[in-house]
């Protein structure tokens, strides 16, 4: 476990595998933090170097109060890049992890040489639909919606076995701060524009009963980069890496395998 002080916010990051390794950088989604790569961290070959982070306003990182822009969130994993002397990495990012995956891919390609957009878009929900998450929240607290979030993030049979509770502990203790924060980020961005100029080796992986970002809205953000492949994980949510690890890993070397990572 390590700190980044970046100046305005310190980073909650970790590395696993080997340091000299070709790097591997995981982004997570809104209300969970880096323990969900852990089950794919787990079963990644060890040559790999796998990091991992705590977005702002997520697990063990500075909660700077809310709102955030998508262009802080991008600029914070830049900087931790740069201060870890990472380039050339495959980034992969879940959900709002994606559109950081996007929005740094734009910046800098000399940090990213392939994305893994998982369960992710250019645009995810409508400025109204978070401005009534974002109200809800801070009317009521995120408890009073964690069960309709789980049936966006997992299976009617994972949310039946108990480590459901895991996931849903997780969610309800992301700091409000953290949580607002973060919504207003992705109500603000729309990354079609900028996504479509990208021409880089790219991975989307949907989940076929994700209720956040649906297959077809992942195979249309999918197709706006050249080249782009689209896998499809069955029996999965809209968090894979933690209901699905054997094959959401096996998919991710699979594709570092064959672009020679
Ligand atoms: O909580 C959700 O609805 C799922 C989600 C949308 C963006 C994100 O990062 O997670």
């Amino acid at each position: 476990m390590h700190m980044a002080d970046l100046g305005d916010v310190a980073l909650h990051w970790r590395e696993d595998g080997d340091p000299k390794g070709a790097p591997i950088v995981f982004a997570n989604s809104l209300g969970t933090d880096l323990r969900i790569w852990d089950k794919v961290v787990a079963r990644l070959p060890e040559t790999y170097r796998a990091i991992r982070y705590d977005k702002r306003g997520h697990g063990l990182s500075d909660c700077p109060p809310a709102p955030y822009t998508m262009g802080a969130m991008v600029r914070d994993v830049e900087r931790l890049l740069d201060r870890l002397e990472v380039r050339d990495a495959v980034f992969v990012g879940l959900s709002v992890g994606g559109m950081i995956a996007q929005g740094l891919a734009v910046k800098r390609l000399d940090q990213v040489r392939a994305m893994v957009l998982s369960n992710t878009a250019a645009k995810i929900g409508t400025k109204e639909t978070w401005r009534g998450r974002i109200d809800a929240a801070e009317r009521s607290g995120i408890d009073t919606f964690a069960d309709d979030v789980m049936e966006k993030w997992f299976t009617r049979a994972f949310r039946d076995t108990a480590e459901i509770k895991i996931w849903r502990n997780m969610l309800i203790r992301c700091p409000l701060q953290g949580y607002v924060g973060t919504c207003h980020a992705i109500a603000g961005t729309d990354f079609y524009t900028p996504t479509s100029g990208l021409t880089l080796p790219t991975l989307a992986i949907a989940g076929s009963e994700d209720g956040s970002t649906p297959p077809d809205l992942v195979r249309e953000t999918a197709e706006l980069v050249k080249g782009s492949e689209f896998c499809l994980l069955r029996r999965a949510g809209h968090i894979p890496c933690v209901e699905q690890p054997d094959a959401y890993t096996a998919r991710l070397v699979e594709f570092m395998t064959r672009i020679g990572h």
